[in-house]
């Protein structure tokens, strides 16, 4: 304090102080406040200490809110054709846990049976302040309940110094979205979707199919891993020639050839999000657009059964159908209804219209009875046929079911079987199911395709107490 007094006495008494007068003051200030600081730190507790800052941050804001900026983020977009999913709102949901700093008092917290991890959420009306480039941005859960509706309405409020607008359109905001993304990325968490009213409801996809696990030709395999990992490279490619970052696949073999598999197989290797989409849910072609619409990027839209269905048939409410489900209730089924050439037609305008890096997957038994526009080239990229088990695709059965990673003495009989019989490779993989003692497995399964062989004939049901395979399910499994 004596340094500080002279220098401050000396200042004063100089008429024209020196640099060096100039830089003792300076280094004088400092160190006095550095001591106050250590000094503080030691003697008022930490809660203290918060609880003064944000009281002084928010008497500060309350002068400066005249120069507050606030942005609304709704859960949905309204356009001409619908509501449209926000991608920014589900960025903000999930950064802003992520974000916690001193000013945030309150955290929704769950365990759902369908996911593995803790879901949390930020609670309604709390505030969180999010530190970005030094600038604080604050957010805010908004939640209310419309008078005509009893589901209560979200929407995120993003306030800011209007000075900083520019910072956080062109930086703060894509710097959530980014951070979303590689949030999504590294979780590795795939989820599935299924349509509800017009929304999707999420849960986790548990289906384990991995590529290592489908018994499948190896060069079938291979392509089909080579096409996806050339799509996602691509991106440059087809921006530059024009082409919306889509890719098709059409997927037909008889039942338990595994179409659902496969599916699952894709997204746990790609990491996308699978929206399973049934037709029959379907209401008119803006409903479907609609639904489509609100999927997101990094996804796969699977239309399972696509010769089933052939014709949604009108939904207009009457007397003798009377509406429902909530969606009819709330007049979704009084559009048109649509067929499916009327889809299929509609299939380019859905491919531009509908974000980036989507994969949409058609999956059928019975590839004949599909309309002709569905299979003209160009439309779908890539049609992947899934058929009988044969002797390579056994061997991942094998491997799988009874941990038979080699040879067996078994193998080139139960090779030469398959050759001659049909059998799918949910059939064998239920007949496996049954064993533990792998060497009594494979000898079932050779005398089981001996009698198929005798037979000649394909035999699915070969047994009366086989778990019949839903269709309806099978991804979700
Ligand atoms: N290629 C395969 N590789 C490994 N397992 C398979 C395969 N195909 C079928 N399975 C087994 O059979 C079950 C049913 O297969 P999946 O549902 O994938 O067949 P699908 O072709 O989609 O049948 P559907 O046409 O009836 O929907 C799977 O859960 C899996 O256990």
């Amino acid at each position: 304090m004596a340094l500080y007094t002279k220098n401050v006495s000396s200042y004063f008494t100089s008429s024209m102080p020196s640099a060096s007068s100039w830089f003792e003051l300076y280094a004088a200030f400092s160190t006095f406040m550095m001591l106050l600081r250590t000094a503080i730190n030691d003697i008022v507790p930490l809660q203290l200490r918060n609880f003064i800052t944000t009281k002084l941050e928010s008497f500060f804001a309350n002068f400066q809110s005249g120069n507050q900026v606030s942005l609304k983020i709704d859960r949905t977009w309204d356009r001409n054709s619908g509501k449209n999913r926000n991608e920014l709102y589900h960025a903000a949901h999930e950064y802003l846990p992520s974000r916690i700093n001193r000013t945030y008092k309150a955290l929704k917290v769950a365990k759902l049976e369908d996911c593995k991890n803790l879901v949390h959420a930020v609670d309604g009306n709390q505030q969180v302040v999010d530190e970005f480039e030094g600038t604080n941005f604050t957010w805010m859960l908004d939640e209310r309940t419309e008078k005509d509706s009893s589901k209560p309405k979200y929407t995120f409020i993003l306030s800011f110094h209007e000075k900083h607008r520019d910072k956080a359109i062109q930086r703060y905001i894509p710097h959530v979205l980014r951070t979303y993304e590689a949030m999504k990325a590294e979780q590795k968490i795939v989820k599935i979707y299924s349509r509800s009213c017009d929304y999707w409801e999420q849960s986790e996809l548990t289906h384990p199919a991995t590529f290592d696990t489908l018994a499948l030709d190896p060069d079938l395999k291979k392509a089909i891993i080579d096409d996806l990992d050339r799509f996602l490279r691509r991106k440059e490619l087809y921006k530059r020639v024009g082409k919306p970052w889509k890719r098709g696949y059409l997927l037909y073999g008889p039942p338990g050839t595994g179409k659902s598999s496969l599916v699952a197989a894709i997204a746990n290797y790609l990491k996308f999000d699978v929206y399973d989409l049934e037709l029959n849910s379907v209401f008119s072609n803006t409903d479907l657009m609609r639904a489509i619409r609100n999927t997101s990027n990094r996804s796969i839209i699977v239309i399972e059964d696509i010769d089933c269905n052939r014709e949604v048939q009108p939904r207009s409410a009457t007397t003798e159908d009377p509406p429902d489900s909530e969606c009819e209730k709330e007049g979704m089924g009084k559009g048109k209804g649509f067929t499916l050439s009327g889809l299929l037609n509609y299939m380019d305008g859905l491919w531009s219209s509908c974000g980036e890096e989507r994969i949409i997957v058609f999956t059928t038994n019975h590839k004949e009875r599909i309309d002709a526009a569905l299979l003209r080239p160009g439309r779908m990229d890539m049609h992947i046929n899934l058929s009988f088990l044969k002797g390579k695709g056994f061997r991942v059965l094998a491997n799988n079911y009874l941990g038979v990673d080699g040879d067996h003495p078994l193998f080139q009989q139960i090779d030469q079987l398959l050759e001659k019989t049909e059998v799918t490779p949910a059939v064998v993989a239920e007949h496996l199911m049954r064993y533990e003692d792998p060497d009594l497995a494979l000898e079932a399964i050779a005398k089981f395709l001996t009698e198929m062989d005798g037979h000649n004939q394909v035999d699915l049901q070969f047994n009366t107490t086989t778990t019949t395979i839903s269709t309806q399910s099978s991804l979700a499994a």
